[in-house]
């Protein structure tokens, strides 16, 4: 007999009785993406998944027991925030139960009004899974959740509890289906002459001390023979990306996926975890030049620039919301399949009232996407990059009934629509940038997400 957790919880949203049905059965050997893919006819539009860098923590989602969105700015995390603890604070969770997560991103900047493929998008997407499953310590968990204004819900129920058993017996059945790499038709570099003189024009700016440093990005736009299914992708990138957290978020038609080595901040029982990801260069051909790049990477001061001010930022952020943390004195260096990046981990035990997503508000964006001072170069990139980001270099992550949760940095990433996939990338500019280099350094970052999607550049 499986191990078996059932509740039902009342609570009031936006004066909306509701009541959250729960019930969460244990699980042999199944795996995430082959649960993700059994949702294809069903749930497409309304999937995610999620797995953290250590590979501890896989989260999928079918369907959607509730949305949460808004278009707010100013307010747009505390909306989110305000509107979980409503829906949760009932819940009273057992130790070793799995809990009901909270899925889903912020984009990068509420302000931008480029049209283009985020049109649409909501500034806050989040959602409650109707089928979500938690693989974690090597235990997999399928819960079944119900937000519903019915009193009287349990007919509804059984038909969830035969959909579920249909979705595990699928999965299992087709545990060991591969994928092939999809079909590339063309690959354009939008904008690419525009990015030359965006990033002249902003070294220029900074050097006349307009500003300290503004993250510059630009996007490829990539045309396929076939459509591309979401499973498809996400099994490209788990074989891609062993370093990174993986990510999926659907909506609608529109998949945004990727593999990004950043944290933004984890909070674990009021403690919480940061990282600063800024300096970038190449990896070696060989061990040997690896480590000299890698050794030449820590002690250029032009990389170590752009790496300090996230750190000072991010020192500051942990020095409000913390009653003590610790920043190391000198970066080390994050080495992943196709980049090394100058890296410092950051840690604090947060004031009790601190929550994850009032740190999620206060650190994006760091100057790692962002800029210094922040305002200034958000207005810069508005003016310069000639597209919206959407969740590109926004926070995406999860959140759990008692307020622990992780939310990454949405790099490496890219749009799936149709046959058409949008791939971002970026770099910090400061007074001694080249655009050259820059251009190169996005070359480096399109790479993982390229190559997931069947493309190369040649070098
Ligand atoms: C902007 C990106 O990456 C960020 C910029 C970096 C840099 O300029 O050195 C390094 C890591 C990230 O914080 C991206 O990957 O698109
Ligand atoms: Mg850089």
């Amino acid at each position: 007999m499986h191990q078996k957790w059932s509740k039902t919880t009342e609570v009031e949203v936006a004066s909306n009785k509701l009541s959250f049905y729960i019930e969460t059965i244990e699980v042999n050997q199944l795996s995430p993406l082959a649960f993700y893919a059994a949702g294809e006819q069903q749930y497409r539009g309304e999937r995610f998944f999620w797995q953290n860098r250590e590979k501890t923590l896989t989260i999928v989602g079918l369907g959607q027991a509730i949305v949460l969105e808004n278009n707010k700015n100013g307010q747009r995390f505390y909306d989110i925030e305000h509107q979980w603890k409503e829906l949760t604070k009932n819940i009273v969770m057992e130790e070793q139960e799995p809990q009901p997560i909270l899925f889903g991103g912020f984009t990068f900047d509420p302000e931008n009004k480029e049209n283009g493929e985020w049109n649409d998008f909501p500034q806050s997407y989040f959602t409650v899974a109707t089928f979500q499953l938690i693989k974690q310590h090597e235990k997999t968990y399928v819960s079944i959740h119900l937000i519903t204004e019915q009193q009287d819900s349990s007919i509804h129920f059984e038909k969830l509890r035969e959909e579920r058993d249909r979705l595990i017996h699928a999965a299992q059945v087709k545990e060991l289906k591969t994928y092939e790499k999809p079909k590339i038709h063309s690959i354009h570099e939008r904008n690419k002459d525009y990015y030359f003189h965006a990033v002249e024009n902003v070294t220029h700016l900074i050097q006349k001390n307009e500003a300290d440093k503004v993250v510059i990005a630009r996007s490829l736009e990539l045309d396929f023979k076939d459509a591309l299914s979401s499973p498809q992708i996400i099994y490209q990138i788990m074989n891609e990306q062993p370093e990174s957290y993986l990510f999926g978020l659907e909506r609608k038609n529109l998949l945004f996926f990727g593999a990004t080595p950043e944290r933004l901040v984890k909070v674990k029982n009021q403690y919480a975890y940061s990282a600063c990801v800024a300096g970038s260069i190449k990896r070696g051909k060989t061990a040997e030049e690896d480590k000299l790049l890698g050794e030449q990477l820590l002690s250029d001061s032009k990389n170590l620039k752009e790496h300090q001010y996230v750190v000072d930022m991010i020192e500051n952020i942990f020095s409000k919301h913390c009653e003590e943390y610790k920043v190391p004195k000198r970066p080390k260096l994050l080495k992943i399949r196709d980049i090394q990046h100058l890296y410092t981990p950051v840690e604090g035990k947060l004031f009790n009232h601190a929550t994850i997503l009032q740190l999620v508000e206060h650190l994006h964006p760091t100057p790692a996407l962002g800029g210094v001072p922040r305002n200034k170069a958000m207005e810069i990139i508005r003016e310069f990059e000639k597209m919206n980001r959407g969740l590109y270099a926004g926070p995406i992550g999860w959140i759990d009934a008692d307020g622990n949760g992780e939310f990454a940095v949405a790099i490496r990433s890219a749009a799936l629509i149709d046959k058409k996939a949008y791939l971002y990338a970026g770099g910090g500019i400061v007074a001694d940038s080249n655009p050259m280099t820059e251009y190169e350094e996005t070359l480096v970052k399109f790479r993982p997400m390229l190559r997931a999607l069947g493309g190369q550049f040649n070098e």
